[in-house]
């Protein structure tokens, strides 16, 4: 049996609705699929050893400082950090929503006083609140600029904004910017989700919408990622 390992760290936040939004994708992916033996298991992850033998980690939107608290104990940001660098050359597919977009990201503006401690990983500048208060949480129009991130020809799908992070800059030059929000020609183009190899971010939540392609893009990357490691060892075995 082919198993889909993943994660959904579970301090708080919205990480049922994560595990409503991967089982749905996997299922509409499953039905396409042509190996019927795949097969799904969702870990809600409250202790360093529940990273063990993960393929996927999501990281959920909720409030980035009080999980910088729990990631602060038993060198869980540590393991996690070592799980996104490769453990005996096995990668992660890890994905951070709304808060886990602050905590995945190299630089961090706008934050407490004291300062949360980050994960770090994707070299983009975040700042915290960049839309407002969680009254001025906002639903809105995106375009995605992925081709699998197309569902049925169209590229564009809805994003539910709450107290969201604002990408700043783009730190490097292999992250790929995978979507936006308004319009360049009036100047008020935002980027709104970034991917730099095994990590992607969304500054939204699309756990909380009935579309489901962001995450079926996340179970494909772990697929593709898979692929490319499976082969990588045949070659390697063919050299010995
Ligand atoms: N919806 C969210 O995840 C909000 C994140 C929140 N602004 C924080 O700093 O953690």
């Amino acid at each position: 049996m082919n198993m889909l390992k993943v994660g959904v760290l579970a301090f708080q936040g919205a990480f049922s609705e994560h595990e409503q939004a991967l089982e749905k994708a996997f299922q509409t992916m499953n039905n396409t699929e042509t190996d019927s033996e795949l097969s799904l298991q969702i870990t809600e992850v409250r202790v360093p050893s529940h990273l063990d033998g993960l393929d996927g980690l999501i990281i959920p939107g909720g409030e980035s400082t009080t999980m910088s608290i729990f990631l602060n104990k038993n060198n869980f940001k540590q393991k996690l950090r070592s799980m996104i660098e490769g453990v005996n050359g096995r990668r992660t597919i890890v994905w951070g929503t709304c808060a886990g977009q602050i905590l995945l990201s190299n630089t961090v503006l706008c934050q407490k006083t004291g300062s949360q401690q980050m994960i770090g990983g994707v070299d983009i500048t975040t700042s915290r609140n960049t839309y407002g208060r969680q009254c001025e949480s906002f639903e809105s129009e995106i375009s995605t600029h992925h081709e699998d991130l197309q569902q049925d020809g169209v590229s564009v799908c809805r994003g539910i904004f709450i107290r969201a992070p604002g990408v700043v800059s783009i730190d490097d030059s292999s992250v790929i910017t995978l979507a936006t929000i308004g319009d360049e020609n009036t100047g008020n183009k935002r980027i709104v989700a970034v991917q730099q190899g095994n990590i992607m971010t969304t500054s939204f939540h699309p756990e909380l919408t009935e579309d489901t392609r962001w995450h079926t893009f996340f179970l494909d990357q772990i697929l593709k990622l898979r692929t490319t490691s499976q082969s990588c060892a045949r070659s390697n075995e063919n050299i010995i």
